[in-house]
């Protein structure tokens, strides 16, 4: 019987999958019928976590280009085709004010955090999707649209993966579809330092009302590589909370929208007095 979502019997790499959302992103591909390939750089909770997951994995590090070549052929020697790929691992250091940045850690970033997604979808391109077809989801972060202290070079970096992701759309089409999912604050250890810090404020900030679990954001990661998206490419999906509307229906701050919630409905008697 096939799965709703077109999934089952499918392969996916999903890299940084021993822990967090790519974890989760690879338990609920799983759950599809899916077979997954992954990685980490944490080779015990690799081994784990592809144990457990009833996959195959290989530690090591994307910024490595023949660790991404060696992923490839691994899932093409276990399972014979590669559909799905999930770029998912990062690094997100604090690294201070750009004009001290140092220049290995800037490279650093934008090795890890986007040309290892070129990387990756290159080699599963030429090996397998070029001609068969796939998709591909690229975790960017709904904060790369902000100016924050101390984020700035990974910002940059997800912000270059939110337009790679859109060029390699256009350029793959119609075989591969290419899109992107922007997590908020996710409970994960990537952003513990954040959420230890401010898990309270920043949830009664979300119309949502709480912070991120990983598998709220695999659940949107599964929906854009299955069958119900095959009209879908070059698309980023916002899974955050609601925090784009944040400053109008929680905080009730913002100036413009203190003065039009004050202001008359255009249907009302004073509205019609209005010079
Ligand atoms: N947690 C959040 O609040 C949040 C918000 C927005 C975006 N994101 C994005 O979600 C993705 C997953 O982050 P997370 O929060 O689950 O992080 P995490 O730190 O919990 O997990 C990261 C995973 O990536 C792996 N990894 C890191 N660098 C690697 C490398 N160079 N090579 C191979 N594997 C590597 C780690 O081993 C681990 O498995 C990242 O792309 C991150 O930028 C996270």
């Amino acid at each position: 019987m096939t799965s709703p979502s077109g999934l089952r019997g499918r392969v996916a790499i999903v890299t940084g999958a021993s822990r967090g959302i790519g974890r989760a992103v690879a338990e609920a591909l799983v759950a599809e019928g899916a077979r997954v390939c992954v990685t980490a750089r944490d080779a015990d909770g690799l081994r784990r976590a592809a144990a457990e997951l009833g996959g195959v994995g290989l530690a090591g590090t994307v910024a490595d280009p023949a660790h991404l070549r060696e992923l490839t052929a691994l899932a093409l020697r276990e399972f014979g085709r590669i559909d799905v790929v999930v770029n998912n691992a990062a690094t997100n250091q604090p690294y201070g004010p750009l004009m001290d940045a140092d220049p290995d850690r800037w490279r650093e970033a934008f090795t890890v955090n986007v040309e290892a997604p070129l990387r990756l979808v290159q080699y599963a391109w030429h090996a397998w999707m070029g001609e068969h077809g796939g998709s591909v989801v690229n975790i960017c972060t709904e904060g790369a649209g902000h100016v924050g202290p101390r984020v700035g070079a990974y910002g940059t970096s997800k912000a270059a993966l939110l337009h790679l992701t859109r060029q390699l759309a256009g350029e793959l089409a119609p075989r591969v579809r290419v899109n992107s999912v922007s997590p908020g604050l996710v409970r994960t250890e990537m952003a513990r330092f954040v959420w230890e810090r401010a898990e309270e404020e920043t949830a009664a900030g979300l119309p949502l009302g709480r912070i991120g679990e990983p598998d709220d954001v695999a659940r949107a990661v599964v929906w854009l590589t299955s069958d119900a998206a095959r009209w879908i490419t070059g698309a980023d999906l916002l899974v955050d909370g609601g925090t784009r509307v944040r400053p109008a229906y929680a905080s009730g701050t913002d100036p413009v929208h203190a003065a039009l919630r004050s202001a008359a409905p255009p249907d009302s008697p004073q509205a019609a007095q209005a010079p």
